[in-house]
Parts: structure tokens; C-alpha cells; sequence
């Protein structure tokens, strides 16, 4: 079914979140959507690697790193996301390879580019929830991302 977030947020104007416009599109796609899976990091992504092998079923990967100045995801964790069928990453941080990772059908969102990544090998933690650009993300919510930005509603209200 075709979406536009307009339209969303004027008929849901109650429920819906709107994402802060300080994220930006990196990925081959600007339209997607789909239920959220969230995962929290700290600096290094060796967890978003195991996450993204793992079947999407179409889901979008919101990812909080707490905006720390590395890449989390670049080429080649863009292409497990595309092999596996996620829609879509949103990153609360960095990415990196985007002259690639622009050219791979995955959404990707994220506060910008830097060039390198985290060493340090640090656990993340699945299916917790978590604010950030004004967004309370919770796993199940949908997400839904286009030209005009990224919103979140929950199932019932989208379906209803
Ligand atoms: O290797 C990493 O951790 C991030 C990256 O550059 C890629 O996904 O290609
Ligand atoms: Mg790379």
C-alpha cells in the first residue's frame, strides 16, 4: 500500500512521533516501512553485524549509540541488511562507505558520516526501548520513513 508520512501525521495527528529532521538518508532507498527492532550500542557494532544476519521479515533496525563519532554501519552491513530482508536501519550515530551504501536498496538514517570505526569490543543489548530524536521507539511500532521524514505509530492506531 502506498504511504505518505503527511498524510499519516494529519490523520493521526494525536499518535504520531515525528523524528527530528537532524537525520539524514544514506541509504538506496528514502521509502520504507516497517516494525521496529531496537538495539542499544555502545560505540562498536559486532551486535548489529549478528542482528542483521539474522532473518528481517522486513523489519527497520533502530540502532542508539548515543551519537558516539564512530561508524556503526557501512558497505558490507548494508549488504547483510539487503541479503537478509531488513527495510531499513536508523542509527542514533555515524555510517561510512556512502558512496556504496546510497546504491544498496535498504533505508539507512543516521547523524552523519565518519571514517572510522570502534575497536573496542563492547556487548549491546536487544529489545530495549529508548528515546532519541524525540521518538520513543519500542519494538512491534512501525516505522515509516519518505521524502518528507520519519514517523512512528503504533500497529493498531495505522491499522485501525
Ligand atoms: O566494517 C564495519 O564495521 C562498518 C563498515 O565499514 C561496513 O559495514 O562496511
Ligand atoms: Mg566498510
Amino acid at each position: 500500500m502506498p504511504f505518505y508520512t503527511a498524510d499519516i501525521s494529519d490523520e493521526h495527528h494525536e499518535k504520531v512521533q515525528v523524528l527530528s529532521p537532524e537525520y539524514h538518508s544514506y541509504g538506496g532507498v528514502e521509502k520504507c516501512k516497517g516494525p521496529i527492532a531496537t538495539l542499544k550500542l555502545n560505540e562498536e557494532n559486532s551486535d548489529l553485524i549478528k542482528m542483521l544476519k539474522e532473518p528481517g521479515e522486513g523489519r527497520i533496525a533502530v540502532v542508539d549509540v548515543n551519537r558516539a563519532h564512530y561508524a556503526v554501519v557501512g558497505e558490507n552491513l548494508m549488504k547483510f541488511a539487503h541479503e537478509n530482508g531488513w527495510a531499513g536501519i536508523l542509527i542514533n550515530g555515524y555510517v561510512r562507505d556512502t558512496h556504496i551504501t546510497k546504491t544498496i536498496p535498504v533505508g539507512l538514517w543516521a547523524l552523519g558520516t565518519c571514517p572510522r570505526k570502534s575497536h573496542k569490543k563492547q556487548p549491546g543489548e536487544r529489545d530495549v526501548t529508548f528515546t532519541f530524536g524525540g521518538v520513543f521507539f519500542k519494538n512491534g511500532e512501525i516505522l515509516l520513513a519518505d521524502h518528507d521524514g520519519i514517523i512512528v505509530i503504533d500497529e493498531e492506531t495505522l491499522e485501525g
